[in-house]
């Protein structure tokens, strides 16, 4: 691992990965192979993407999960701290996976939001284990708002000069994308999909529920980068509409076709499936 040498650390422990770590990894397995997703990259096509494809995905995946351990590791580590003090800690070991995505991608941003939640996600549950918390939804998603409080108007409010998609939005429209989802303690997840995970539902159908249900609400940079509000607008208009009408693969293939056609890729939504498939793996 460049850049953020761990090795060296004496608090480092060569341990199989915790719990947390695997569910997230499965979750991004399971993300990108669900099929067909609209707009996404999947099994069938790229979505609306020109520059990544399945394979790419997984070779992302692969970079970045060992990751997942490290930010478990540092949440555990540095649990005796304040929670406020904990993502200046944790930034340089983020960025450093954003490196090792990029590497393994050639440069393409497949996960920078992916790396984002679940980074932060592994890294509150480290801060639960080692406080002897139980890790439960409400637990972790509680730790999670706890470490990011103020994220958003550190780096979004007070930011006068825009350097990434997600600060222009927030300048042009309000948006506060990645930062203000899990500043919320994933909010969206927690009362938009939990609720309704049909966990008696074979696996595809219960993932592409909980994925039309993110769409239906979620104010999604990616979208809005790509669409404007526009854009945004339609793509949760549709999904709303699929849930009220009922939905089948052969009408997720035509809204697939839809926001292909309109270059719209509701990449944030699809992180955040996964999140919601790690917090569904445990009691609430
Ligand atoms: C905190 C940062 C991650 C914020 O980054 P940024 O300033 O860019 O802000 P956002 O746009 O808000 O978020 C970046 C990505 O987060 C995903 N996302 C978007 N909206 C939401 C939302 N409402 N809730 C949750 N997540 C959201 C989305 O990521 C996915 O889409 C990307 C792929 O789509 P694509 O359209 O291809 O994106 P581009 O390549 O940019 O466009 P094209 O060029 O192809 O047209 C992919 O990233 C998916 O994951 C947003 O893109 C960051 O500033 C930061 O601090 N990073 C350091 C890491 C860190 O701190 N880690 C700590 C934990 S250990
Ligand atoms: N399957 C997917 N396609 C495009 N962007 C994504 N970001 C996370 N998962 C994605």
């Amino acid at each position: 691992m460049t850049g953020y040498d761990v090795t060296n650390s004496a608090a480092v422990i060569a341990v199989s990965p915790p719990l947390i770590a695997n569910l997230a990894r499965q979750a991004m397995i399971d993300e990108v192979n669900l099929t067909p997703k609209p707009g996404l990259v999947d099994r069938d096509n790229s979505g609306a993407h020109r520059d990544m494809d399945l394979a790419l995905f997984m070779c992302s995946i692969d970079a970045i999960t060992p990751w997942f351990s490290q930010f478990y590791q540092l949440g555990y580590e540095h649990a005796w701290r304040p929670a406020a003090e904990v993502l200046t800690i944790i930034r340089p070991a983020g960025i450093a996976c954003e490196q090792a995505m990029f590497s393994a991608t050639g440069g393409v941003n497949t996960h920078k939001g992916g790396i984002f939640s679940l980074g932060i996600l592994c890294v509150a549950a480290g801060r639960l284990s080692a406080l002897e918390n139980a890790l439960t939804q409400r637990s972790l998603c509680r730790q999670v708002s706890e470490i990011t409080q103020g994220l958003v108007a550190r780096e979004l409010m007070m930011r006068r000069h825009a350097s990434t998609a997600g600060e222009r939005l927030y300048q042009r429209w309000g948006l506060t994308g990645a930062r203000g989802e899990v500043e919320s303690g994933f909010r969206i997840i927690r009362q938009s999909v939990l609720p309704f995970w049909q966990r008696h539902q074979p696996d595809d159908r219960c993932l592409h529920d909980a994925l039309l249900r993110l769409m239906a609400v979620n104010p999604d940079t990616n979208l809005a980068a790509r669409g404007g509000l526009q854009g945004l607008r339609f793509v949760q208009r549709y999904a709303q509409n699929l849930l009220l009408k009922g939905w089948n693969r052969a009408s997720l293939e035509q809204m697939d076709r839809a926001l292909i056609a309109r270059n719209l890729s509701p990449g944030g939504s699809a992180d955040l499936l996964a999140v919601a498939q790690v917090l569904s793996a445990l009691v609430y």
